[in-house]
C-alpha cells in the first residue's frame, strides 16, 4: 500500500514515498531532481522502486512538463492523480475570487499548514510562506478560510532582473547584512529584506483583520536560507506540501 507524492515545481520536483496514504504514514524514500532531469526519473531514482498502490501530486510547471512526469510513471500501472485547488478541502475554504486558478501547490501548502495546527489544538489564524522559484504568502483565518496571499518573485528571480536590467550589476553572492557596504551584499540583503519585509506586512494584514497574531509556517527549497533574516517568529516545515498531499490522499483513497 505504498503511495507516492509529486510536488513539480517551477524549478525542481520533489517526490516522497510513504508506506501508506495516510496521515502520520512512514516515509520510505524521496528525492528532488530538476525539472531538466525529469526524463531520466524511471531509470534513476525511481528504478527498482516497487509499484505504488497511490499517486498524488500537484504541478504548476505546466503542461508539457506534466506529460514528461506522467511518462516517467508508465513504469508502474497507476496512473497519477493531480490536485487542483478546489472551493473547499480537507476542512479548508478557498477564498480566491475563482478558486481553481489558484496555484495547486499553495492550495495543497495551506492544508498542510492548517491541519499541521489543528493537530496540536492550534485554533489561530495562519500564514504559510513558501520560499521557491517565486514567493508566495498566504493567509488563513481560524475558521480554515483562505483569505488571500500574495506572490513575488524568489530571490534568485529577483537578482537576475536587476541584472538583466542594469550595466552595473554582475556580481558574486553577498552576505545579508543590516547595512550592507558593497554591491554583493546589497543585492543579497535587498532581496532577502524583501522577502522578509513582504511577510511581515502580511503579518499586520491578517493581525488586523483577524484581532490576533497569526502562527508562521515557512516552507520551500529556499527557506532555510531565509529564516534567520525573518522578522517574526516562523516555524520551518521541509514537508509541508507532502504533509498536505498526504492529508488530501487519506481523504482520497480511503478504502
Ligand atoms: N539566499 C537566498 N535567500 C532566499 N532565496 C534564495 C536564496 N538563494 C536562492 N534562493 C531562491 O531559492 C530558489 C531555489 O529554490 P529551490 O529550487 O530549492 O526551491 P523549490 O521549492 O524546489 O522551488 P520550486 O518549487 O519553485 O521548484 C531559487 O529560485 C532562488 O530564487
Ligand atoms: C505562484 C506559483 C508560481 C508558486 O509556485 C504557482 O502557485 C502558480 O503558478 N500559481 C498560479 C497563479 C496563482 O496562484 O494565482
Ligand atoms: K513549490
Amino acid at each position: 500500500m505504498t503511495f507516492l507524492a509529486l510536488d513539480v515545481g517551477n524549478t525542481r520536483l520533489k517526490w516522497a514515498q510513504y508506506d501508506a496514504p495516510v496521515v502520520g504514514a512512514k516515509l520510505l524514500a524521496h528525492g528532488a531532481v530538476f525539472l531538466e532531469n525529469i526524463d531520466r526519473l524511471a531509470e534513476n531514482d525511481w528504478h527498482g522502486m516497487p509499484e505504488p498502490s497511490a499517486i498524488l501530486g500537484c504541478v504548476v510547471a505546466g503542461d508539457a512538463i506534466k506529460r514528461r512526469v506522467a511518462e516517467q510513471m508508465e513504469i508502474w500501472d497507476v496512473p497519477p492523480r493531480w490536485v487542483h485547488s478546489s472551493p473547499q478541502e480537507a476542512g479548508l475554504t478557498n477564498g480566491y475570487d475563482h478558486p481553481a486558478r489558484l496555484g495547486s501547490d499553495r492550495w495543497v501548502a495551506m492544508i498542510g499548514g492548517y491541519h499541521r495546527l489543528l493537530a496540536r489544538g492550534i485554533h489561530k489564524p495562519c500564514l504559510v510562506v513558501m520560499v521557491g522559484t517565486a514567493v508566495t504568502v498566504e493567509a488563513i483565518d481560524a475558521s480554515g478560510k483562505f483569505l488571500g496571499g500574495i506572490i513575488l518573485p524568489g530571490h534568485g528571480i529577483m537578482l537576475r532582473a536587476l541584472e538583466s536590467g542594469t550595466a552595473g550589476l554582475h556580481v558574486p553572492t553577498g552576505d545579508v547584512r543590516d547595512f550592507p557596504t558593497n554591491t554583493s551584499d546589497a543585492l543579497t540583503s535587498g532581496g532577502t529584506f524583501a522577502i522578509a519585509g513582504a511577510v511581515q506586512r502580511m503579518v499586520d494584514n491578517i493581525t488586523r483583520h483577524c484581532g490576533e497574531a497569526p502562527e508562521c509556517i515557512m516552507t520551500g527549497g529556499a527557506a532555510w536560507k531565509m529564516a534567520p533574516s525573518m522578522s517574526v517568529k516562523v516555524e520551518l516545515v521541509e514537508t509541508l506540501i507532502f504533509d498536505g498531499l498526504l492529508e488530501i490522499a487519506a481523504r482520497r483513497f480511503k478504502a
